[in-house]
């Protein structure tokens, strides 16, 4: 997503504004939520997505909060249910729960009398704070990327799926800035086709090179040379190193190791759950079974079989060639180099 590129949220004083990412990539609208309830109702339908983005949408959607009696201003409690209720939208970016951390803190320490500016600030500040983070990703995953032609992404973790740039996409915009032409494959990513709509749509608007494959079809172009790298973006990262992202990513992973190709994760330090050690302990969301069974309207599965439909899987850290963090890189990631690289940084 180039810098001119719309922006995925937008927030005055009482409204939020979300590019509807359902209607991608035929139609560029944007939704307006003026409540908590059709916040969290954007972030259960995709309206908004992406680990970044959620947490930012949900941030603003606290500053929404209403009170029950009619032109009195909502209290701490008003807030504080806001925040509880936004966080069972999705249940497996921890960049959801983060954010309403931080908002929760404001409501904390913050009086009556200031709060929805307090909150308001808090959120433009999360908001603020990503953009710097996708730049930071962008020149630090850069110099891995600089000797690839060729990348492949699973998902969508562009700008759609942050406030710019993203995580996964920000190094090839990066170098895409500075003259380096990177060709993209994009995983489809069944069963919403986050990689078909969504990075597809805003590589191209950058005027990136970017080919869209079925999910089944990396393997065999990796098998003909044609994929130098793979690099996508998390949901949840644990203290060991693990990795939640979209479901099909383990695949790709397994993939890359029997091909030798180096397989980045491009996430922030706000994406790390540092209090699990497994993968196992993440939370993996479950979604409606016709998402897969009638995409679109159309029946494709017929009502007597059973579906599953689990939105994210687990990497298992030694499978992760390094992670591209806004902080700096963490090869060969372990609980142990992950810790010094933040331990580090403090
Ligand atoms: C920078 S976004 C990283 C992840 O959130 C992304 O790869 C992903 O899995 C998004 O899933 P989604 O279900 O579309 O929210």
């Amino acid at each position: 997503m180039a810098t001119h590129a719309p922006e995925t949220i937008r927030f005055t004083t009482d409204q939020l504004e979300l590019i509807d990412q359902t209607k991608l990539p035929t139609q560029l609208t944007y939704l307006v939520c003026e409540t908590v309830e059709q916040t969290h109702s954007a972030i259960r339908r995709l309206v908004v997505r992406g680990a970044p983005a959620i947490g930012i949408a949900a941030a603003y959607g606290v500053c929404l909060a209403k009170s029950n009696k009619h032109g009195v201003p909502p209290t701490k409690k008003d807030y504080l249910n806001a925040i509880e209720y936004l966080a069972t939208s999705r249940p497996t970016a921890v960049n959801l729960f983060w954010a309403l951390d931080r908002m929760a803190e404001v409501v904390e320490s913050t009086d009556d009398s200031q709060l929805l500016t307090a909150l308001i600030t808090q959120a433009r500040k999360i908001h603020d704070e990503d953009r710097v983070m996708c730049r930071a990703i962008g020149r630090n995953g850069a110099s891995l990327l600089s000797g690839v032609d060729t990348v492949l992404t699973h998902c969508n973790a562009g700008g759609l799926a942050t406030s710019m740039w993203g995580t996964a996409l920000a190094p090839i915009y990066h170098l895409h800035q500075t003259g380096k032409r990177i060709k993209v494959f994009a995983d489809e990513t069944r069963p919403l086709l986050q990689g078909g709509r969504l990075t597809a749509w805003e590589l191209s608007q950058a005027g990136v090179d970017v080919t869209v494959i079925t999910d089944s079809m990396a393997g065999a172009l990796m098998h003909q040379g044609r994929i130098g790298a793979v690099i996508v973006g998390a949901d949840r990262i644990t203290a060991a190193g693990d990795v939640a992202n979209k479901i099909g990513t383990y695949s790709v992973a397994v993939l890359a190791k029997h091909h030798r190709l180096p397989f980045y994760v491009a996430a922030p330090s706000n994406t790390f759950d540092m209090e699990l050690v497994s993968g196992d302990e993440i939370p993996i969301e479950q979604r409606d079974r016709d998402e897969v069974a009638c995409p679109h309207g159309t029946r494709i599965v017929p009502d007597e079989a059973n579906v599953l439909n689990p939105a994210f899987d687990v990497t298992p850290a030694e499978l992760v060639t390094a992670i591209i963090t806004e902080v700096g890189v963490i090869e060969s990631p372990t609980q142990q180099t992950i810790e010094s690289h933040f331990a580090d940084r403090t």
